[in-house]
């Protein structure tokens, strides 16, 4: 698919976000900071990645996710777990970067700091009952099947 893309910060037109290997389902998306931004333990911060992007299909949404060595590594993670991106979104993408860990973190500026996933989305239609067609689940959840 193509989606229409603005560049807000020129830094990123020699670094725009690309798949790094074929099979990557990710793009980089970059700190577009003006300096380093120390994050305290604890500490959220609203980040500029410099790009704004418009799905128009509703077809389509994107999702903001951690990368795995920051998250996993420096406990830096997304302050709302996951960004959903609507396909009618236009403004500039922002990552809210939330230190989890113990440490402080130095987030410096253009650092890839999080990744973006674009994927089908249905929109469903309300068919109202009273009772469902039984299932073999049934209200089973949260464990009712076991662990093993
Ligand atoms: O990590 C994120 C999450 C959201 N957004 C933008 C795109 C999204 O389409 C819009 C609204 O996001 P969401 O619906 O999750 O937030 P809300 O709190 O429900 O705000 P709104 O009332 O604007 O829908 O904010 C981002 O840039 N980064
Ligand atoms: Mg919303």
């Amino acid at each position: 698919m193509k989606m229409d893309v603005k560049i807000l910060d020129a830094r990123l037109r020699d670094q725009l976000p690309h798949y790094a290997t074929t099979g990557s389902a990710g793009l980089d998306l970059r700190a577009c900071i003006d300096g380093p931004i120390i994050l305290a333990p604890g500490e959220t911060r609203l980040i500029p990645t410099g790009l704004a992007i418009h799905l128009a299909d509703p077809g389509y949404a994107a999702l903001i996710l951690p990368r795995s060595g920051l998250g996993h590594k420096h406990g830096i993670v997304l302050g709302n777990l996951v960004g959903l991106i609507d396909s009618d979104y236009q403004g500039q993408l922002m990552v809210s970067a939330w230190n989890r860990g113990q440490q402080a973190f130095e987030l410096t500026p253009m650092e890839r700091l999080a990744q973006l996933v674009i994927v089908p989305v249905v929109q469903a239609e309300f068919n109202i009952v009273d009772d469902f067609e039984a299932s073999r689940r049934g209200e089973g959840g949260f464990g009712s099947t076991g662990r093993q």
